[in-house]
């Protein structure tokens, strides 16, 4: 029987996908099979941790709320344990003592932070990395002392007259926004306007005069979407490497479009302040002073790094908290009662601004705030570090080059440390003033910016309690157990709510914002 020759081509070609089809398959298999191999020599020995699946191991458990997931384990596998994420092994810390062994005792061997893909690879590989992702080496040390000259306590207090600025403009726009407390407003905007203008002025010396600018709308959107790509676990291409060799892989694409639009705005701030320093008008700040400085070690590479880690470390972080806080606020009167009599009593007098200078002086907002920062532990596994040396822990050996997360939450919330870490109680701090808190990190590698930090939500918590009252407007979540906007995020949000903002005393708060205004033209 003659076949055809449309009809024979058809065949050989059916024969060569079929043999393709094949060949693809026992490559997956061979290669799924070495890497078990892989995945099962990276156990480390002397560390006990939960069982997983083959390829992911323990990821799908941990995808959302990883960070309660590894406070749960803790009860079988004991405070440090081993998980695997694909084909990372972590070495997870979870309680207070144990944290304070690895990360104040080994500070240095625990010094370098792991690159990961998504975010290290793809989403920083023009502008560079951020302080907070860089690996220990000599340029990541000249970084680290530039960030901490910048946000040292003389430095902070150079910073005072913006903090004071920033957090007025905060009062202004509740009362302008809030309709002087008639109608129910979102928050979050205000806070991240609050948050971002102050981070935008100490470093470029530009403010951030309203969050309906486009330009607070374009950088919103793109931190938080950065935000997503750091997180140390939504990413399964960061952990299983055979996800990054597919093309069309959605993440990829969707990072490398946040960077070029991360760096156009980073390229317009840095280009308009070279221009002002050019001709003498720029404001004092971060990047002038180290334009200036012909001594400075730093290179343009490294100068831009401390831009990137100062609006990415100091923007969402800030805003999550104060945002959580509010409603959390709005929701216990008395906490804001207690704050407002310990306020007035504090300062003495009548005065609707407190003092920007006060250094955390009223000591019941100041527990508010830390107890704020525990409660709510707005980054719960801290940033990822990496062994530079081998570490001995209980006997056992963490080998070099090893993963290791801090649960902030789990020893913020270790029940070994307080009899009721699930209440929200500011009182906490003012009988145990030294515990520890796990929110900054620890050692080496601790936040840069914890002292700014705390400077910045002391002074919005007074002046805010001072002169509003906080009342939900409808259904209002605050657990930070559960009310997360996405639980796979690096830093939390809460969901969206409404609050009326209601002015203490509407008309002197008015006139002493005017007033306050005035001072600034003088
Ligand atoms: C509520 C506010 C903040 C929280 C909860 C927070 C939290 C953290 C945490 C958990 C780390 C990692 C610590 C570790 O690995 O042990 C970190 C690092 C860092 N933070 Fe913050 N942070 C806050 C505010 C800020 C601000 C305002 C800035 C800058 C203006 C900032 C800049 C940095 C930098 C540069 C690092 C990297 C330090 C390093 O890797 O050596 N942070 N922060």
């Amino acid at each position: 029987m003659d076949i055809p020759g449309t009809a024979l081509s058809r065949i050989f070609v059916n024969i060569y996908c079929l043999y393709m089809a094949v060949w693809v398959l026992i490559t997956v298999v061979l290669y799924l099979c070495a890497n078990e191999v892989v995945r099962s020599r990276s156990r480390i020995t002397g560390f006990r941790g939960p069982k997983g699946l083959p390829v992911v191991g323990n990821l799908l458990d941990v995808l959302d709320h990883t960070a309660q997931k590894c406070q749960q384990w803790a009860k079988t596998f004991g405070s440090v344990y081993q998980i695997q994420l694909a084909n990372t092994t972590v070495v997870v810390v979870n309680s207070a003592s144990a944290a304070k062994k690895l990360f104040i005792s080994n500070s240095q061997a625990l010094s370098s932070r792991p690159l990961t893909y998504t975010f290290g690879k793809i989403a920083s590989s023009s502008a560079g990395l951020t302080i907070g992702t860089s690996p220990y080496d000599d340029s990541l040390k000249r970084k680290k002392k530039g960030a901490a000259s910048a946000l040292n306590r003389p430095s902070i207090q150079t910073y005072i007259p913006y903090l004071d600025r920033e957090s007025r403009t905060f009062l202004e726009d509740l009362l302008h926004y809030g309709k002087g407390g008639t109608i129910a407003i979102d928050p979050l905007p205000l806070i991240q306007r609050l948050s971002l203008s102050l981070v935008m002025t100490i470093n470029w010396g530009v403010r951030m005069p309203s969050h309906e600018d486009e330009l607070f709308k374009e950088i919103t959107e793109v931190e938080e979407e950065l935000n997503r790509f750091r997180s140390m676990v939504g990413n399964l291409q960061d952990h299983i490497p055979l996800l990054r060799m597919n093309p069309f892989n959605r993440t990829s694409t969707k990072a490398r479009d946040m960077r070029r639009r991360r760096d156009r705005y980073l390229n317009k701030l840095n280009a308009d302040l070279a221009e002002k320093v050019a001709k003498g008008t720029d404001k004092p700040c971060i990047q002038a002073n180290v334009l200036k400085d012909a001594e400075a070690k730093l290179n343009e590479v490294e100068l831009r790094s401390i831009s990137l880690s100062i609006l990415g470390g100091g923007f969402e972080t800030v805003s999550n908290t104060v945002q959580w806080t509010i409603g959390y606020l709005a929701l216990h009167p008395e906490i804001q009662d207690k704050a407002f009599e310990a306020i007035r009593e504090f300062q003495g007098s009548d005065g609707q601004l407190c003092d920007a200078a006060d250094d955390l002086k009223c000591t019941y907002v100041a527990a508010l705030v830390k107890e704020a920062l525990r409660y709510f532990t707005v980054v719960p596994l801290a940033l990822p570090r990496e062994s530079i040396r081998g570490v001995e822990y209980e006997g056992s050996l963490i080998p070099t080059g090893t993963t290791v997360y801090l649960n902030a939450w789990a020893c913020n919330y270790d029940a070994e440390l307080w009899s009721d870490p699930d209440v929200f109680r500011p009182e906490r701090w003012l009988e145990n003033p030294d515990a520890p808190l796990f929110t900054f990190g620890l050692g080496y590698r601790m936040c840069s910016a914890h002292l700014l930090a705390y400077r910045e939500l002391y002074l919005v918590f007074m002046r805010m309690l001072r002169t509003f009252r906080l009342k939900a407007g409808g259904d209002v979540r605050c657990n930070p157990r559960s009310d997360m906007k996405n639980p796979r995020d690096l830093i939390m949000s809460s969901k969206p709510y409404r609050v009326f903002c209601i002015p203490r005393d509407r008309e002197r708060l008015k006139q002493a914002l005017v007033a306050a205004k005035a001072g600034d033209e003088e």
